[in-house]
């Protein structure tokens, strides 16, 4: 390991740490960890680097099943089954962490673009677009002012409401391949719509990635759309 390699790691390591902290005390991060809770604090203070094989072990131990005890530990529902997920989406460290392990849990081949629909699936998408080092593009509720051309999708939902998206016609080129991101799927009408975006650009879907299902509908949609893998990183029921 060259020593730009061993700073990358050290730092990710304290990222890991950090995002961990957040929801526990030196203490309980202690027992996760087994690192004593001093050296923890320094770490996460940055007054002091983990060495490269403390390092290894943090890094190593930030599974799907850790970010997935994360997320729900940082996500509320209310009284009609709603969920509040500020906690996630706007913490892009979080979503740093959570994209190296989507992309190896589902086998999600490197796009061109990753596509995600405005406005929580923005964050989400950075972080994926960072990870593959593609670009990033995010469909909106409304026409972006000074574009002229744009693919957009509508459909008409249950209510009778419809709902429309819209990106920028430039946003993805012929034969580009693209993973679909979102940070929830529910009914999975808007999945169904950045899907048909994607098709009316003739671009290659790679895959589909949520942080939360709500119930199966959503990804049971997706899936019927697309023979890519689809893949959430939780499911509630
Ligand atoms: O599977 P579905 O039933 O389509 O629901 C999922 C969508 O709903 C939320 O967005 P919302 O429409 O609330 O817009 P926002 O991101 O601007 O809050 C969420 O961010 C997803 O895009
Ligand atoms: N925040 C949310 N919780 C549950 N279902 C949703 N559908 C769209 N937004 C939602």
């Amino acid at each position: 390991m060259n020593r730009a390699e061993k700073a990358a790691l050290q730092l990710q390591a304290v990222a890991v740490l950090r995002m961990l902290k957040e929801t526990r005390t030196y203490e309980e991060l202690s027992a996760v960890t087994g690192l004593p809770a001093g050296d923890l604090n320094r770490y996460v203070n940055g007054h002091v680097l983990p060495g490269t094989d403390r390092a290894s072990e943090v890094v190593e131990s930030v599974g799907r099943e850790a970010l997935a005890d994360e997320l729900v530990a940082r996500v509320e529902f209310d009284d009609e089954g709603y969920v509040d997920n500020s906690g996630v989406v706007f913490d892009q460290s979080f979503l740093d962490l959570v994209a190296p392990v989507a992309a190896e849990t589902f086998e999600f081949e490197s796009p061109d673009v990753v596509l995600t629909a405005a406005t929580d699936g923005i964050t989400l998408g950075a972080a994926m677009a960072s990870f593959f080092d593609a670009r990033l593009a995010y469909a909106k509720k409304s026409k972006e002012t000074a574009v002229e051309e744009f693919i957009e999708s509508r459909q008409r939902l249950a209510s009778g409401i419809e709902l429309t998206y819209y990106l920028p016609a430039s946003a993805i080129d012929a034969g580009d391949t693209v993973l679909v991101v979102d940070d929830l799927i529910r009914s999975g009408e808007t999945q169904e719509l950045l899907l048909d975006i994607a098709l009316q650009g003739d671009a290659d879907v790679t895959g589909v990635f949520a942080l939360i299902a709500v119930g199966d509908e959503g990804m049971d949609r997706a899936r019927a759309i697309t023979d890519a893998p689809v893949g959430a990183l939780t499911t509630f029921e």
